[in-house]
């Protein structure tokens, strides 16, 4: 057994400033607004599947920003900072489980590392999104997420679904590695409700949460052994979420079983949704895309790693994404303006 900081300790190490504290709180707002039409913007969910050296993430970060800040009429960028990875079977779990990898476990490294990582991700002023994988850590990295996700392969899970009725933050359900969405909608239901959970608190406790329902969370559609991106299963997505009473509002993700995991194919689903975003599909509320530094991905051999290429999935690199952000900006303008 070896005891772990709390996350007050590492709270306090690494501290958010007021001034983030207060922008997080307003991007949460902000996609709460575009997840309800209140705000016509469109949500991009943009960042390397994960972050394996985060001095090269920030690297990443620093070029988003901007991009961000000048399609802001239009878009509501996010910076995807994802510190942990379900695996299918096994594989790196990530920097905050594993900060070297090395395929050991260091946790009270990896917390450490990646909670100063988010907390200076969050001070460039960009929203972060973050894959919440074991419920026990959502408590040292959740105050600097604006968007949350819970994965295709936890999704079914009743402890995360709990978590996500009390986190903060809009959470997005994605639909299952099989493809299936019923799993996803019955998430958003499950999460709506107020729930009893443990959790552990800011001083390290096991404690009982009493969570009020999380009002805004929504479907991911991911692929599966085939895509759902298209313009028929966007239309029986919609007619799922209708069936069960749920507003329609959708984010599709361009990677994964959407693009079958080859990055060269994310600029056609970016392609086709744009295009539906453009006939002003209004259900259409956000775009994710795996991009990083440079395109492709590695296989992290002998504990070396490029710092610029993505050690899990493979990503769009920053040139072929930035052409994607100014279609999908395009995309929510022509839907903006239609009649
Ligand atoms: O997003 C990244 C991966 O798709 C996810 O972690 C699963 O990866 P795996 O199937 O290689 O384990
Ligand atoms: C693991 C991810 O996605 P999914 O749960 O859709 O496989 C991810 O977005 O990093």
């Amino acid at each position: 057994m070896h005891p772990l900081p709390t996350p007050a300790d590492l709270s306090t190490a690494h501290s958010l400033p007021a001034a983030t504290e207060k922008a997080v709180a307003q991007h949460r707002e902000t996609v709460a607004d575009v997840l309800a039409g209140r705000d016509p913007r469109l949500l991009a969910i943009v960042g390397p599947c994960s972050v394996h050296d985060p001095e090269a993430a920030l690297e990443y970060a620093d070029l988003l920003a901007p991009a961000a800040r000048r399609l802001a009429d239009d878009l509501v960028v996010v910076f995807r900072a994802y510190l942990e990875k379900p695996r299918t079977v096994a594989g790196w779990t990530g920097l905050l489980t594993s900060p070297r990898l090395d395929g050991k476990s260091d946790l009270a490294t990896g917390l450490r590392v990646g909670r100063s990582f988010l907390t200076e991700a969050a001070a460039t002023g960009l929203p972060l999104a973050y894959e919440f994988v074991d419920p026990a850590l959502s408590a040292y990295v959740a105050d600097t997420v604006t968007w949350g996700a819970i994965g295709a392969r936890t999704v079914a899970s009743q402890p995360h679904r709990h978590l996500a009725s009390w986190l903060p933050m809009p959470i997005g359900m994605k639909n299952c590695v099989s493809g299936r969405l019923d799993t996803a909608v019955a998430a958003i239901q499950a999460a709506a409700h107020q729930h009893t959970l443990p959790a552990v608190s800011p001083d390290g406790r096991l404690t009982m949460l009493h969570s009020t329902g999380n009002p805004d969370t929504h479907l991911v559609l991911r692929g599966g052994p085939t895509p759902n991106y298209d313009r028929a299963s966007v239309a029986q997505a919609r007619a799922a979420l209708a069936a069960a009473g749920l507003p329609e509002r959708i984010v599709v993700d361009a990677s994964h079983g959407n693009s079958g995991k080859d990055h060269n194919r994310q600029p056609a689903v970016v392609a086709d949704v744009a295009a539906q975003i453009s006939d002003g599909d209004p259900a259409l509320v956000g775009v994710m895309i795996e991009s990083y530094l440079a395109d492709g991905r590695q296989d992290i051999a002998a504990d070396i790693a490029r710092r610029d290429l993505s050690v899990t999935d493979a990503c769009l690199g920053w040139s072929r994404t930035e052409p994607l952000l100014e279609s999908l900006a395009l995309a929510a303008r022509r839907r903006r303006a239609r009649p």
